[in-house]
């Protein structure tokens, strides 16, 4: 663990989680769905390890990596097409292999008694998200749910942490974003928030570089770590 920001998480009004490769790691199901769009077009399966570099930039972004590196790229209505495809494969492959993040539900559970408000904001279609955080038993603690479709600009923009915050009724000096890429501390920035990055998700450049005000190495590690802070 690394402290950088001194102070800044010190007793949030509320945590907003990104979802995948922060609190699941889903990147078997996704690698699921992506093959089996890919066997539609006689494409040969991607390995979960190319599949997880794909992951954050929303299911569209997605798909464009993946036929790219399956070397049939693909461009303007045809991938619109592909993503209509997809959307009914993803939804049959949210969670039979996706599986919580370490400590998810205690740190959930912790926060959740010390009066802080939680939310997830994902690049995941909405209803997906919903889906996976109510088959894990995890929306109860949840006042927010915001989707990559719920919003017009996906992270790195800050239109979901935002909408997030109104949501929650809180405002973003009082909050902490807790994700595992460089779209999540992009999309924190724009929001006026402080960030920590997790270790173990789906970002390819290491995440101490990523310009976090604080990486850990798991959940965890979140509740010790802003308590540090203080000092
Ligand atoms: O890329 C996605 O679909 C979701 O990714 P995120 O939950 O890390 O935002
Ligand atoms: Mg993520």
């Amino acid at each position: 663990m690394n402290v950088g920001a001194g102070r800044r998480f010190r007793s949030p009004k509320a945590i907003l989680f990104d979802l995948d490769g922060t609190l699941v790691d889903s990147a078997p199901d996704i690698t699921a769905a992506v093959n089996e769009l890919l066997a539609g077009r006689d494409l040969p399966p991607l390995r979960l390890e190319q599949v997880r570099a794909m992951i954050g930039g929303g299911v569209r972004k997605l798909i464009e990596r993946a036929f790219a590196a399956s070397g049939a790229p693909l461009l303007g209505s045809a991938l619109d097409e592909a993503n209509r495809v997809m959307a009914p494969i993803y939804r049959r492959h949210l969670t039979g292999l996706t599986r919580l993040m370490p400590g998810v539900r205690e740190v959930l559970t912790h926060f959740h008694l010390s009066g802080i408000a939680m939310g997830v904001v994902t690049n995941k279609p909405q209803l997906a998200a919903r889906e996976i955080l109510l088959h894990f038993g995890l929306t109860e603690h949840l006042g927010a749910i915001v989707g990559g479709d719920a919003v017009t600009c996906l992270k790195p923009a800050p239109d979901a942490l935002l909408l997030a915050l109104d949501q929650l009724q809180v405002e973003p000096r009082d909050t902490l974003m807790v994700g595992d890429s460089g779209a999540d501390v992009a999309a924190a920035r724009a929001a006026g928030m402080p960030v920590i990055l997790l270790r173990g998700g789906y970002t390819q450049t290491p995440v101490e570089e990523l310009g976090a005000d604080l990486v850990c190495d798991s959940l965890l590690d979140l509740p010790s770590a802003m308590l540090q802070d203080a000092t």
